[in-house]
């Protein structure tokens, strides 16, 4: 018995987007879906019990962040994650590659893994595959990542090659690294930048080790969204029918509807969580700065449009004064809101998908959110 499920329930007949079902050793979840990130084993200031009533049922956390603190061994004797953070639902952990790379500035890459420094301390570090799935065990999530880099934008087709052939070389002895595959699944990340061909070798590599699940990685790394589209066009099909699709870091709302069109069926980005840290929020009419004076007397909720518990109970004017003044509750009612707002969305694709009708949605929400249409 493997540890993770895909059931391919409908392909849209509009568009490649596809209605699935994955399931883990902790529940299962309709696909596409949007997943909340919680880096430091916590989803920052939504309660486990807020994040089941918005409707998430898979979350983020991160190799690097729990190694550093407060040290996997702290979170094996608790139990494991689960456990250690009252979370009953699926999660993921990203192996820590990226973030090595995007949190620390010296590093060294070699065959053997990455030299770096903690960025909190600054002492020297070292991560290797073997050592990302040692943690990752420690952690017992429910799917986990295959230690990987995820080279800068732009890069060198040389350079790209090279680094291509050294993540499939550690997707392989992540994979003989790997101790409890009936308890938690590995996913292999497809790299190759904006290369086809390179992006054909690194699908090539990893699907001849057979991996539950496959992440197109090396995305929404500074990329214009053309090229972003453009390689999820000829990326996508280069993966199995049958197992899922986690494009990495993505992303925006018109970046989800636009991935899931292209065969994408799992997201993760810290945009709705961070934007909400600074009162930003996500709405059907586009982003609404709620610190903005011009919410000072306006009594209606954050978006009419939406259901969420903050919006059914609080106003503008209220929010904006709870930001203003730092208060707490402020930026858990602006979170709850984006997640919820990001979770509804893909509950709406997978519903324009069902209908076949996911380019017509496309159309309609880009026109009503604000985004230009290409
Ligand atoms: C934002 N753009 C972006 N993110 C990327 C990530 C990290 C995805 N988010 C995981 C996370 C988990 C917990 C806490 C915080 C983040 C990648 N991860 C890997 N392993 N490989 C990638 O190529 C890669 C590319 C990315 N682009
Ligand atoms: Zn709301």
């Amino acid at each position: 018995m493997t540890a993770i499920k895909y059931e391919l329930i409908k392909t849209c007949k509009q568009t490649g987007a596809r209605l699935g079902r994955v399931t883990t050793p902790h529940g299962s979840f309709e696909t596409p879906v949007f997943m909340p990130v919680g880096t430091l084993a916590t989803v920052k200031t939504m309660a486990p019990e807020e994040l089941k009533d918005l409707g998430a049922n898979i979350i983020l956390s991160n190799t690097y962040h729990l190694w550093l603190r407060p040290g996997e061994d702290i979170v094996e004797e608790a139990g494991g994650l689960h456990q250690f953070m009252n979370w009953d639902g699926s999660i993921l952990t990203d192996s820590g590659g990226f973030q090595v790379f995007s949190l620390s500035d010296m590093r060294k890459i070699e065959e053997e893994g990455v030299h770096f420094r903690n960025h909190l301390s600054g002492e020297k570090l070292f991560l290797s595959p073997e050592g990302a799935m040692q943690i990752q065990n420690s952690l017992g999530s429910d799917i986990m990542m295959a230690f990987d880099e995820c080279p800068p934008y732009p890069a060198t087709y040389d350079y790209m090659k090279s680094s291509v052939e050294r993540t499939s070389r550690w997707a392989e002895r992540c994979l003989e690294a790997h101790q409890k595959p009936e308890q938690q699944g590995l996913f292999g990340i497809v790299q190759g930048g904006e290369y086809e061909e390179l992006r054909k070798q690194s699908a090539q590599d990893l699907l001849s080790l057979d991996f539950p699940g496959y992440a197109i990685g090396g995305l929404s790394v500074g990329e214009p969204k053309d090229v972003m589209n453009r390689v999820l066009e000829f990326t996508t099909p280069l993966l199995p029918n049958e197992k899922p699709r986690y494009l990495m870091g993505v992303g925006s709302p018109d970046s989800l509807v636009d991935g899931a069109i292209r065969g994408v069926d799992m997201f993760d980005c810290v945009l709705p969580t961070r934007i909400a840290r600074n009162g930003t929020c996500m709405t059907s009419n586009g982003r609404l700065v709620v610190r903005n004076a011009k919410y000072a007397r306006d009594f209606t909720p954050l978006d009419e449009n939406c259901d969420c518990y903050t919006c059914r109970n609080y106003t503008k004017a209220y929010i904006r004064h709870l930001i203003k003044t730092n208060e707490t509750l402020g930026i858990r009612l602006t979170t709850y809101h984006n997640l919820y707002f990001l979770v509804k969305l893909m509950s709406d694709v997978r519903e324009a998908i069902r209908e076949d009708r996911l380019g017509d949605f496309r159309d309609q929400f880009f026109d009503q959110y604000g985004f230009n249409k290409p």
